[in-house]
């Protein structure tokens, strides 16, 4: 029984981050995964999209669909302004486990709520947990075969607004054509792809950005 990769993570975090220094965070776990052990993190390169696209939306209410380790969730947080709030959604407990310790040492624990459990069954009770109204943003990182469901979900409970972002991870790398047909035919968003590339590779991946329109 050695360690998992996600501790992996948290030890090269502690090693090489410097508490309290969010960018030192991202630093240390983009430096471990290029170069010691790949990980499934948005990564440094469609990171710099995520934070341009969050910049131009900021959020007072943003929604995280797959914390993994933490590493977008550190990203997302840091651009927030004072008082707005994020709740990331985390499947897997050691994952979530991680996770709390990568945020609390970037300082960030104040603007994040992980919440742990199946999206499906989460999504619908946001409102009577966390009192939210509805998110302005709404990162999806998780299962791909969660993409479309949780995006309907959303839209059904009430908890998406006109305006508010959709921001889609891996949309060609694994892949997520059901989620990418939908809203790029629906005339209820508007959508754009960002091409990149999969993190600390050179394949192909992307970012699609779709616009809820109400
Ligand atoms: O960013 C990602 C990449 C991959 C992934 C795994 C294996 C490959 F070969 C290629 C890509 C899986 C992911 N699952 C959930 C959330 N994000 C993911
Ligand atoms: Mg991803």
């Amino acid at each position: 029984t050695g360690s998992s990769q996600p501790q992996r993570m948290l030890k090269a975090v502690q090693k090489n981050a410097t508490k309290g220094d969010p960018q030192s965070v991202i630093s240390a776990i983009d430096h471990y995964c290029r170069n010691k052990e790949w990980a499934m993190n948005v990564g440094d390169d469609k990171g710099l999209i995520l934070d341009s696209v969050l910049t131009e939306v900021n959020p007072s209410a943003a929604l995280e669909l797959g914390t993994y380790c933490g590493y977008s969730t550190v990203r997302i947080a840091r651009l927030l302004s004072p008082g707005s709030k994020l709740i990331t959604v985390e499947f897997n407990p050691a994952f979530a486990a991680v996770a709390r310790q990568i945020i609390a040492y970037a300082g960030l624990q104040d603007k994040v709520t992980l919440v742990e459990g199946p999206s499906g069954d989460l999504i619908p009770k946001l409102r009577e947990r966390f009192g939210v109204k509805s998110f302005d943003f709404v990162f999806l990182d998780h299962w791909k075969d969660r993409y479309l469901l949780d995006t309907k979900l959303l839209e059904d409970c009430g908890l998406l607004q006109k305006g508010t972002v959709l921001l889609a991870d891996n949309v060609i790398c694994p892949g997520t054509p059901e989620y990418l047909k939908y809203v790029r035919s629906s005339p209820r968003y508007e959508s754009r792809y960002y091409k990149s590339n999969l993190e600390y590779t050179k394949l192909e991946d992307g970012l699609e950005k779709s616009v809820f329109l109400g």
